[in-house]
């Protein structure tokens, strides 16, 4: 079958080509770089069948990562079973200059070749006159169609094109610099700007237009300071937005899974498999649910930044800062996004088309303190922090919050310097990007976005988190022997059945259980390698059972305990675990093991539903493992030397 490529600068309008001509939905997007993999397509011209093959963007044939290289390699290679007979370069028609560098290096290798020039529409709309005979001249061999993508003109000009015979053309490879001539593509680059400069300077005329609504706008969203504020301001709005508009939903999530729970547990005979979907499934199910509402609002709002062109923006003004640590601008919403949940921050790596970069991003950003660790820090700094003024007005434990989420943010620049130190890659040094017009979002690219996203979490993040709750699940519920029984035999029945002596035995029961179950010696096998940390077994199981989740720190410290309703009165389980005494008589929680755990907390990646996502966006257990390795460590080590300094 007859193949045609589709190439030309990220941002252009290729995939939009590519949906009206083969009629297929690729994602679309104003922001660079948004096809980061090669798509076909099919479509049939007078009877005859052709595939259409919709590559990346990128400003040159020579690949800068490893995304980009997919367009050098078919180019390079006539033998590949992708090489085009025919090939359509896309051009942005507002900026043929920048536009050229790519088409003229395909034009050497002398393949059949057409030469769309798109966005015509925004091009006169800003006073572009462009003047095709000149254009033709310049490039006898290659045929100039004029298009605007978005509405569908110039489509059967294209199409007619497509659908002609072509005489096989032997294609002139010589012109070609091998990929790791870095120094050469730097020369062949700036020769070929001498060469089309002239050649712009013919072809394209522009009349004197007032400052366009874009350039007017941007005096304010790309200044050196307003900029700024105005991008600090709207990230607010997005965090405020997922915060608070998220929590009703992910309640209401909450809420419907453990009253389906105790439903179900009043309906269904007791024994093992009761327990398996009570305990264990309908938790597993709820704990993905519960992550739909943050990330379906950040993607919506992400997508309209996107769609709006803002997205270019903030790249533009914050690329700067980021690059030193050997990530770019495109990593600070996925970063920022973190805050709130890494899932969703991480899912928002994907605009990143340097691979480096993503992954650099993945990995740093469970660095960056999410909300799930909001309830361990707050229980704990209620514990050990005193509530008191220092330097007059601000409060203590206040201040230990802040400097919690700050090591995070450090801690995360920290680790993305020395990834990049480990890489230690030559990028090609010209970096070019450009702003997209602002345009009004399409509510049905938004939406597809954001289905798209929540479907990805649900189906492919979601297996792993449901297995790891079910294996969490067996660890708690199940004992060596049948010490669980023997032991929670030995709790004293209460005399009176009043309900809260019952639920209180209950909750005996239950502690006694967790202590005698796998999990519980697991807690007691490891309390060799957390006493250095200031920590006790009971501790431990804690440990062991938020690695599901951080906040499931709290419930099982409950658990063991023996409290119950913590979220009515989370000062119970406080005053509990302030009584605590070791051993020697000191406190359990004191500053000095208080301080280790939340320090702990800081660094652990103890959340499956970000490894989950971690190992479906690079597409092995290898990024995963790596984290958890590296995360682990620091907890450790962090853990361990501020017990030292404080005990
Ligand atoms: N006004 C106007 N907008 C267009 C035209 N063609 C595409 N667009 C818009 O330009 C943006 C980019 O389009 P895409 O089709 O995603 O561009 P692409 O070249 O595939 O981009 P990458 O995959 O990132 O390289 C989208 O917002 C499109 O709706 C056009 O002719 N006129
Ligand atoms: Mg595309």
């Amino acid at each position: 079958m007859k193949k045609i490529a589709l190439f030309g600068n990220p941002n252009t309008g290729k995939s939009s080509l590519f949906n009206r001509l083969t009629g297929l939905r690729q994602h679309v997007g104003n922001f660079p770089g948004v096809t980061v993999d090669k798509h076909s397509g099919f479509l049939t011209i007078n009877g005859k069948e052709l595939e259409l093959i919709d590559f990346p963007g990128t400003y040159s044939i020579y690949p800068r990562s490893k995304d980009e290289e997919v367009v050098y390699n078919v180019i390079s290679d006539p033998k590949n079973p992708n090489f085009p007979e025919k090939t359509i370069v896309v051009l942005d028609s507002t900026n043929l200059e920048r536009n050229l560098l790519l088409f003229t290096q395909i034009y050497d290798l002398g393949l059949e070749l057409a030469l769309v020039l798109n966005m015509t529409d925004v091009a006169s709309r800003n006073g572009f006159d462009i003047n095709i005979l000149a254009l033709e001249q310049a490039f006898p061999a290659a045929t100039i169609i004029r298009t605007n993508a978005r509405i569908g003109t110039g489509l059967s000009e294209l199409k007619e094109w497509m659908g002609t015979d072509s005489e096989p053309r032997r294609t002139n490879q010589s012109s070609l610099l091998a990929k790791t001539d870095i120094q050469g593509q730097i020369a062949d680059t700036n020769k070929r700007f001498e060469r089309i400069k002239p050649i712009v300077s013919q072809v394209v005329s522009r009349k004197q237009t007032e400052a366009n609504f874009s350039n007017k706008l941007d005096k304010w969203l790309i200044h050196p300071l307003f900029g700024y504020l105005i991008f600090l301001a709207i990230l607010l709005v997005i965090f405020q937005t997922v915060f608070t508009l998220a929590s009703y939903p992910m309640d209401w999530i909450d809420m419907g899974t453990s009253s389906f729970a105790s439903w179900l547990g009043t309906v269904m005979p007791e024994g093992i498999f009761t327990s398996l979907v009570i305990d264990g499934v309908i938790p597993g199910i709820g704990g993905v649910l519960i992550f739909i509402p943050q990330i379906a609002l950040l993607f919506f709002m992400l997508a309209i930044l996107e769609e709006t062109g803002y997205m270019a923006r903030v790249v533009f003004i914050t690329d700067k800062l980021m690059r030193p640590f050997g990530l770019n601008g495109k990593s600070v919403v996925p970063l920022l996004s973190s805050a709130a949940c890494a899932i969703p921050g991480i899912m928002a790596t994907r605009t990143i088309s340097s691979w480096q970069e993503r992954l650099t991003t993945i990995l740093v950003a469970p660095l960056i303190s999410c909300s799930a660790r909001l309830p361990v820090y707050t229980l704990l700094i209620g514990l050990v922090i005193p509530s008191k003024i220092v330097l007059g007005v601000l409060n203590l434990q206040g201040l230990v919050l802040f400097a919690l989420y700050l090591l995070g943010v450090v801690s995360a620049l920290l680790v993305a310097w020395v990834i990049k130190q480990f890489f230690r890659k030559k990028e090609l040094s010209v970096f070019l990007l450009e702003m997209p017009d602002y345009k009004s979002p399409r509510w049905a690219n938004v939406g597809i976005e954001v289905f798209e996203k929540v479907k990805i979490f649900v189906f492919d993040a979601g297996k792993i988190i449901l297995a790891i709750s079910i294996i969490l699940w067996v660890l708690a519920s199940f004992g060596p022997g049948n010490d669980m029984e023997k032991y929670s035999k030995l709790v004293k029945a209460p005399i009176i059945q009043s309900e809260e002596a019952v639920i209180d035995y209950e909750t005996q029961v239950a502690s006694v259980k967790l202590e005698h179950s796998y999990m519980g010696h697991m807690g007691k096998f490891i309390e060799p390698v957390i006493t250095p940390l200031g920590y006790d077994w009971k501790m431990g199981i804690s440990l062991i059972a938020s690695f599901a989740a951080r906040e499931v720190f709290v419930g099982s410290l409950a658990t063991i305990y023996s409290v119950h309703d913590t979220d009515d009165d989370p000062k119970q389980l406080m005053d509990k675990l302030k009584v605590q005494k070791r051993d020697d008589g000191t406190p359990t929680y004191n500053l000095a093991s208080g301080l280790s755990l939340l320090v702990f907390y800081v660094f652990a990646m103890q959340c499956m539903a970000t490894l989950a996502v971690v190992k479906r966006e690079t597409k092995s257990w290898k990024w995963p493992i790596v984290q958890v390795g590296y995360m682990g460590v620091l907890a450790y080590l962090g853990a361990y030397i501020t017990y030292i300094i404080f005990k």
